[in-house]
């Protein structure tokens, strides 16, 4: 398995669904009452926040004290990567001050940088790229609220909306699970167009073309379908409805249209479009929502259709089975550390106090 966790393209489908079958588990253990399965004692994260966060940055530290060990955060502003220290030399020197490390980055290529210079792994939390942490609390969630009778890879999936980081990572996980993955959005905000990435539009094109390659490629060897479409019809038949924000944490930089005029009233999701996907489709969103813009509350708060809730709380389940798949664990090696031993035990006795 590869050392890093910056894009699930790069971990099989056996690897992934692994994780979450370690996710559920220690859910179902901490749930039932079970002890905490302390796979992390004494190790330490450090998690690197250019953005703003707030179920990523809750969920990377809980799962570490469920784990045993322990957190640090840099929160936006106080740990430059790229600034006066290069980022080569920041990676180089946190790898060897933690045992793991997380970063939210504002640009994707500064999270792969700090990863081939880090000796420990890295975690991508969000770039402007993709999502992959949210990738894998969706699959968590999708697998636990399977149609009756289906597997995940009979599921269909159809994103509402711009074609942020989120969707084209729903876009990575759905077509490496083998699922019929649609997003329904507007002309100049769909995957092949590159919409969220930052560049000219030509750039972008050539981007988007890129990350639909990437989609095929999955689809090739999953059996998977990847439909892009502005016609309502290609909801039909959807199991899990998803949509995000219209204007998020990186479109300022690209953004000046009124999101509103774009999205509205076509692409909110409202009982309506829910129905046109199916009476049972269930609704995700990966949060924070904007209330009464992309999503109404109605279906937001829904008890028996809306999963978002437990999608938030899968993040924190999710982000703990990455940690524990990742993390090196420390052998105890008794033996080999007499030495160090005896040697801890003078210094304190000559500090007049109780050796180990
Ligand atoms: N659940 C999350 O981590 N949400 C992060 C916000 C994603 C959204 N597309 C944004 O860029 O603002």
């Amino acid at each position: 398995m590869v050392k890093d966790y910056i894009d699930t393209n790069d971990f099989t489908k056996e690897e992934l669904l692994g994780m979450v079958d370690l996710a559920i588990a220690m859910k179902g253990l901490i749930k039932e009452g079970g002890e905490y399965p302390l796979l992390l004692k004494h190790k330490t994260l450090g998690m690197i926040f250019q953005q703003v966060s707030t179920r990523t940055r809750i969920s990377f530290e809980t799962a570490m004290t469920d784990l045993g060990g322990h957190a640090q955060f840099f929160g936006p502003g106080s740990i430059q990567l790229g600034g006066h220290e290069s980022i080569e030399d920041s990676g180089r020197v946190m790898g060897s001050l933690v045992d793991i490390l997380m970063a939210r980055v504002d640009r994707h290529k500064d999270v792969v940088a700090l990863a081939k210079y880090s000796a420990a792994p890295v975690i991508n939390g969000m770039s402007e790229y993709n999502h992959p942490t949210q990738e894998l609390g969706d699959l968590m969630t999708m697998i636990e609220n399977l149609p009756e009778g289906k597997k995940i890879e009979d599921c269909k999936f159809a994103f509402i909306g711009d074609a942020t980081q989120t969707c084209v990572s729903l876009m990575f996980i759905c077509s490496k699970m083998g699922m019929d993955f649609v997003q329904f959005g507007p002309k100049g905000h769909q995957i092949p167009d590159g919409a969220l990435l930052i560049g000219t539009d030509e750039e972008r094109a050539v981007f988007g073309k890129e990350l639909m390659a990437i989609g095929e490629e999955n689809c090739k060897i999953s059996g998977g379908t990847i439909t892009v479409s502005d016609d309502i019809s290609c909801i039909e038949g959807a199991d899990f409805v998803y949509t995000d924000v219209w204007y998020g944490l990186y479109d300022e930089e690209v953004s000046s249209t009124s999101y509103m005029d774009v999205f509205y009233p076509k692409y909110q999701v409202t009982w309506d479009l829910m129905n046109a996907a199916g009476p049972d489709s269930k609704f995700m969103h990966c949060l924070p929502a904007n209330r009464g813009e992309e999503v109404v509350d109605e279906v937001m708060d829904d008890p028996e259709r809306s999963l978002c809730w437990d999608e938030a709380e899968n993040r924190k389940h999710s982000i703990r089975a990455i940690l524990a798949t990742l993390c090196p664990q420390s052998e105890p090696n008794p033996e080999k550390a007499t030495n160090y031993r005896a040697t801890i035990d003078e210094c304190m006795a000559k500090l007049g106090k109780q050796g180990l």
